[in-house]
């Protein structure tokens, strides 16, 4: 129908939305940390506090593979991210940093794609 045709235009719009702000999140200059899945031979105790991993190569596979039911979705997997550096990290610590840097800058573009 046209309202199913529509709907799919939108969805199609956020996927792509989605997609650049991932590609604007991993040339960031603070995004080092998140590049990759935590290293838990580096890092033993990491498995052990935080009980769902995610970072950008996760979420940027997420979205090829279409596994995303929605932005809101998506927004999740990247708060969660956020969240998790916040739970195992100082503040003040360089990661630390890091983190609370992308996670402004993310919710920046958040809000520049999808005006609340
Ligand atoms: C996001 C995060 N949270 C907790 C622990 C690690 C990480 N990131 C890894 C890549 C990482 C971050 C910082 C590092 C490092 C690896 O290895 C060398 C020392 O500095």
């Amino acid at each position: 129908s046209k309202k199913e045709r529509a709907n799919k235009k939108k969805e199609q719009r956020d996927l792509q939305a989605c997609k650049s702000i991932v590609q604007e999140l991993e040339g960031h200059e603070d995004a080092w940390p998140f590049l990759l899945p935590v290293n838990t031979r580096q890092f033993p105790t990491y498995k052990k506090i935080i009980k769902k991993p995610m970072d950008l190569s996760v979420i940027k596979k997420k979205l090829e593979d279409n596994l995303y039911k929605s932005r809101e979705d998506y927004c999740e997997d990247l708060r969660l991210m956020f969240n998790n550096c916040e739970t195992f990290n100082e503040d003040d610590s360089p990661v630390g940093k890091a983190g609370h840097n992308l996670r402004s800058f993310f919710e920046t573009k958040w809000n520049e794609h999808f005006p609340p």
